[in-house]
């Protein structure tokens, strides 16, 4: 680990641990002390190829095909596949099918299928449909939510209570998404406090977790970790996920940093960590993109996280060779090559 105190100086939250904790100044530079960088012993990953890769096709993939790449995925391990959503057809065609396709999907018992729902029309449609767990998706920036859902953040969370409020009363688990965390097309980067407020209201209305997305994909580690920051004092690590788009090659980068914790030791006598996150998102193949968040490339893709979860011997419970056939299936009937890196060294997309 070399000079500790210098390493300690050069971790990305090296100056909130100070304004946090002013006492550890001094002692930081005493030799006496042990940093260690360590990372959760399991991560859940969240796909959300079929959902949130596929809403962007501009030509309208067969039915057949969604069914068949979500029983694909379902073979792999992986716990939670997010499946379709319940919004306008005339908003996003590409989820017209979503009665049809969760009712084609082989539902296997250990493995958890959400859709999206941003209203009550979109509630009791999946409800009708079948489906036992929905999300809903807000924004911490007033214009995104407008292109989105068609309405401001106040009005989306009114709507957003009612879907959670009839949710618990069916005893369906609400999972709740917040957009733009760390960029937003039209008004640039959100204040770490606006994402914060945001991502609280959806927890205190009952999501279990909250998904903090990285829409656009313009995210850097320190913009990551000083906006992790801000939301962890509003909500515990355990109930966050986080979801990258790799715009700019920074998913990777930002994913290991929402993992991370540090633990800082004297003779035992203390620990600190912070960050902690468990749960990414994350979609097949890189396949990706919201229609409202124009130049945003995919998700960053599932096999890559995979790869660097279990380099860094992090359990997912997920079979990575299975997750790269699926890719392999979807990037054959998009006639698309695969975006990635570990399917493209592997050489089978
Ligand atoms: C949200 C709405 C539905 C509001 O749409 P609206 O226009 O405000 O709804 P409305 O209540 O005014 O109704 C207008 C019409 O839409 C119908 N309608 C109303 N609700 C529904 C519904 N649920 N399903 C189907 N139809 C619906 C309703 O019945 C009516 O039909 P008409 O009477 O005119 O024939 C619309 O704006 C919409 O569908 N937007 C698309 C949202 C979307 O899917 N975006 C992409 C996913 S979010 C994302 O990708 C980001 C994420 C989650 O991945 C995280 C990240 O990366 O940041």
């Amino acid at each position: 680990m070399g000079n500790i105190p210098t390493t300690v100086k050069h971790c990305l939250s090296y100056e909130q641990l100070v304004q946090d904790y002013p006492w550890l100044a001094h002692w930081l530079q005493e030799e006496k002390h042990a940093l260690t960088h360590e990372y959760p012993e399991y991560v859940k990953i969240v796909e959300v190829g079929p959902r949130d890769g596929l809403q962007n096709e501009k030509e309208i993939v067969p039915t057949g095909v969604k069914i068949h790449l979500i029983d694909m995925l379902s073979e792999t391990g992986l716990s939670v596949i997010e499946a379709t959503s319940f919004v306008s057809s005339k908003c996003i065609p590409q989820m017209a099918d979503h009665t049809e396709v969760l009712q084609g999907i082989r539902k296997y018992p250990r493995v958890r299928y959400p859709v999206l729902t941003p209203n009550m029309h979109g509630f009791q449609d999946a409800v009708a449909a079948g489906a036992t767990e929905v999300a809903v998706f807000g924004s911490a920036s007033e214009t995104f939510s407008l292109k989105n859902i068609n309405c401001s953040i106040e009005e989306s969370m009114f709507r957003f209570q009612e879907v959670i409020c009839n949710a618990k009363q069916q005893q369906i688990p609400v999972r709740g998404y917040v957009s733009c965390v760390l960029g937003c097309p039209y008004e640039g980067t959100p204040e770490p406090t606006k994402v914060a407020e945001v991502v609280k209201r959806l927890y205190e209305m009952g999501c279990y977790e909250v998904s903090l997305g990285d829409t656009l994909g313009v995210g850097t580690p320190g913009a990551m970790a000083t906006m992790l920051h801000a939301v962890m004092r509003e909500v515990p690590s355990s109930a966050l996920a986080v979801h990258c788009h790799d715009t700019y090659g920074q998913a990777l980068a930002n994913i290991l940093t929402a993992l991370q914790f540090v633990s800082l030791g004297c003779e035992g006598m203390l620990f600190v960590k912070w960050m902690g996150i468990c749960v990414v998102d994350s979609s097949v193949a890189g396949l990706g993109g919201c229609p409202y968040a124009h130049g945003a490339s995919g998700n960053v893709s599932t096999e890559d996280v995979l790869y660097m979860l279990h380099g860094l011997g992090v359990k997912t419970g997920v079979d990575l060779s299975k997750v790269i056939s699926a890719g392999d299936f979807i990037c054959k009937a998009l006639n698309r090559k695969t975006n990635s890196k570990v399917a493209q060294a592997r050489g089978d997309c």
